[in-house]
């Protein structure tokens, strides 16, 4: 039952990509009652079931670099947008005579990665040459791990409903085949005035894991979310900074089409995705693209393709027909990478220069899944909330010093968080660090509001100006507008009877029994008052007054 189940659900999520949901729910009764059962001689000449649909597959490498001082095999330094070829050590430039020594936190990042994506990892692994020629890669290869990678056979759970409309049936997973340590290519910046090709290998050397997905997915917004949940758990473990405008997270997305129940489709393979849009909307073209090419008699080829943010499309780079030979070979200069772990650790091992797998597992932060399933427990959040407070770097600490120092039910206290502070930070493209408002002030206020001390709408004007007057006090900023509650039974009263006694209409229409005035009135008193009465209260008071 559950593969027809995933792809019903599946194809769900892409019909935008001409796969209608009417018909895809038909592919989903089909291969259900067709299963095991005997089809009649008539239903013999039908088409076969799924013969008209389509289904994707799409399978995801991603490149991440390895947050650390060092390159993989030398010392230079790594940081982003250092001068051109100023962390270039002899062995990136490929000097002869120079040899790699492997970076320790580099493997140690690969492993604990290996772990919070569930892998197995191997206590043994090789380094091998790939061989191709392109300008920012002097040695003429790349070493990486083509045989036998640092981990395998992981997984990858990730929630499409997200921050927005999360449910369980929305949870997803993907396999990941393998994780392999590889170092990166230099860069390669073209000149169009001067026609010519500069080289900058401050890249070059850099230490990468690149993760490879199982064909799992089948649509951009689940590459999407899945990467999304990737770059979460990268910076949970701090193994990879992840972040994919500064290059540190690039994408491949290999992408075919095929009839369900039939083999396969041949895949072609998007290089480079440099953002999560970009990287959902190059998928969604390249499905749709490729069920027009074969509905209209034509072939795929196996080829790299592009995508063009201007244009919103895919474009064909070079095939892969002649299937590029990269002539692998073991990396000579590296012996075997020997991982140990409680059992296997030699009695008289440095600690500096063994890795211990079992070390690392105990050290292993809380995963964003935890913490998530945590904050649901713990403060009776929603679990479409706990996604967003993970969602926003500093959020979850935001709202936990608030809840720490305020007698407001955390329930009520995600409200504020996830509607007015995250509204007026995204408002201004602030990040949670920059914001005006501490949690302590805004504690501060959410207790005035507890003790009934102001109206909410009062406290929201607290709080605009709390973020634009810097220094001041919710207490202060109440005094000088005059925000408190009024609390005086005897003045309400005679402000609603005022009302009513200016709106005769309305009080005969609720006489009448037309209940939906009320909140009009309720809403004249409110302004009557500035927003300094408690709705509540007015309410008693009215239907009082209107019997
Ligand atoms: N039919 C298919 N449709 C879509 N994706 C596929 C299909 N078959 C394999 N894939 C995906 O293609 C990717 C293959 O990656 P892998 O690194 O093994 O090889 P490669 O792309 O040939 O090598 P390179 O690292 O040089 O790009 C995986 O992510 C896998 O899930
Ligand atoms: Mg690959
Ligand atoms: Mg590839």
């Amino acid at each position: 039952m559950a593969a027809p189940v995933l792809r019903g659900a599946r194809a769900v999520r892409c019909w935008s990509l001409g796969v209608g949901p009417r018909r895809t729910r038909a592919l989903f009764a089909e291969s259900v009652s067709g299963r095991g059962s005997r089809r009649s001689s008539a239903a013999a000449r039908e088409p076969r079931p799924g013969a008209h649909e389509w289904a994707a597959v799409v399978g995801l490498e991603i490149h991440t670099q390895i947050s650390s001082n060092s390159k993989l095999f030398s010392g230079s330094q790594v940081t982003f947008l250092a001068p051109p070829n100023s962390l270039v050590s002899f062995f990136d430039a490929s000097l002869p005579g120079t040899l790699p020594v492997l970076n320790k936190r580099c493997v140690e990042a690969a492993v604990m990665t290996g772990l919070a994506l569930n892998c197995t990892v191997n206590k043994k692994s090789l380094f091998d040459r790939k061989h191709y020629f392109y300008a920012d890669l002097p040695a003429g290869y790349q070493i990486t791990q083509q045989r036998l990678p640092i981990a395998v056979n992981g997984s990858l759970t990730y929630n499409l409903g997200g921050g927005t409309h999360w449910s369980p049936s929305a949870t997803k997973t993907v396999r990941i085949k393998q994780i392999q340590l590889e170092q990166d290519s230099g860069k390669s910046l073209h000149d169009d005035t001067r026609s010519q090709t500069l080289i900058d290998l401050n890249r070059a050397g850099v230490g990468l894991m690149e993760v490879v997905m199982e064909p799992d997915m089948s649509c951009g917004d689940e590459a999407a979310t899945a990467v999304r949940e990737l770059q979460l758990i990268l910076r949970t473990l701090g193994t990879s900074q992840a972040n994919m405008a500064e290059g540190q997270l690039r994408v491949d997305a290999n992408i075919s089409v095929h009839h369900p129940g039939e083999p396969f489709g041949v895949r072609t393979e998007v290089k480079n995705l440099n953002s999560i849009r970009f990287l959902a909307k190059a998928i969604d073209y390249e499905i749709k693209r490729q069920i027009e090419e074969l509905q209209n008699g034509g072939k795929i080829l196996n080829e790299t393709r592009a995508f063009d943010e201007k244009l919103g499309c895919t474009v064909s780079m070079r095939d892969k027909e002649g299937k590029q030979d990269y002539r692998f070979m073991p990396e000579p200069n590296l012996p075997p990478l020997i991982l140990y772990d409680a059992e296997s650790l030699p009695v008289a091992a440095d600690p500096q220069q063994v890795v211990n797998i079992d070390w690392i597992r105990e050290r292993l932060p809380e995963l964003p899944s935890v913490t998530r399933q945590r904050l649901v427990e713990q403060y009776g959040i929603l679990p479409e909330h706990s996604f967003a407070l993970l969602n926003e770097d500093g959020l979850l600490e935001f709202f936990q010093n608030v809840v720490k120092e305020t007698r407001t039910e955390p329930k009520k206290v995600i409200g504020w968080i996830l509607t007015t502070f995250l509204g007026y930070l995204k408002q201004q493209n602030l990040a949670v660090s920059e914001s005006p408002i501490s949690p302590s002030l805004l504690a501060e206020l959410l207790n005035l509001l507890d003790r009934k001390a102001i109206s909410v709408p009062a406290a929201q004007q607290v709080f605009e100006e709390l973020w634009h007057n810097k220094g001041k006090t919710p207490g202060q900023i109440i005094r000088e507008k005059k925000l408190e509650l009024l609390q005086n039974q005897e003045e309400l009263e005679e402000i609603c009877q005022a009302v009513l006694d200016k709106h005769p209409q309305e009080v005969t229409a609720v006489k009448k029994g037309n209940q939906k005035v009320v909140n009009k009135l309720i809403g004249l008193v409110r302004r009557a008052t500035q927003g300094r009465a408690d709705p509540g209260r007015i309410k008693q008071i009215l239907e009082k007054q209107l019997q």
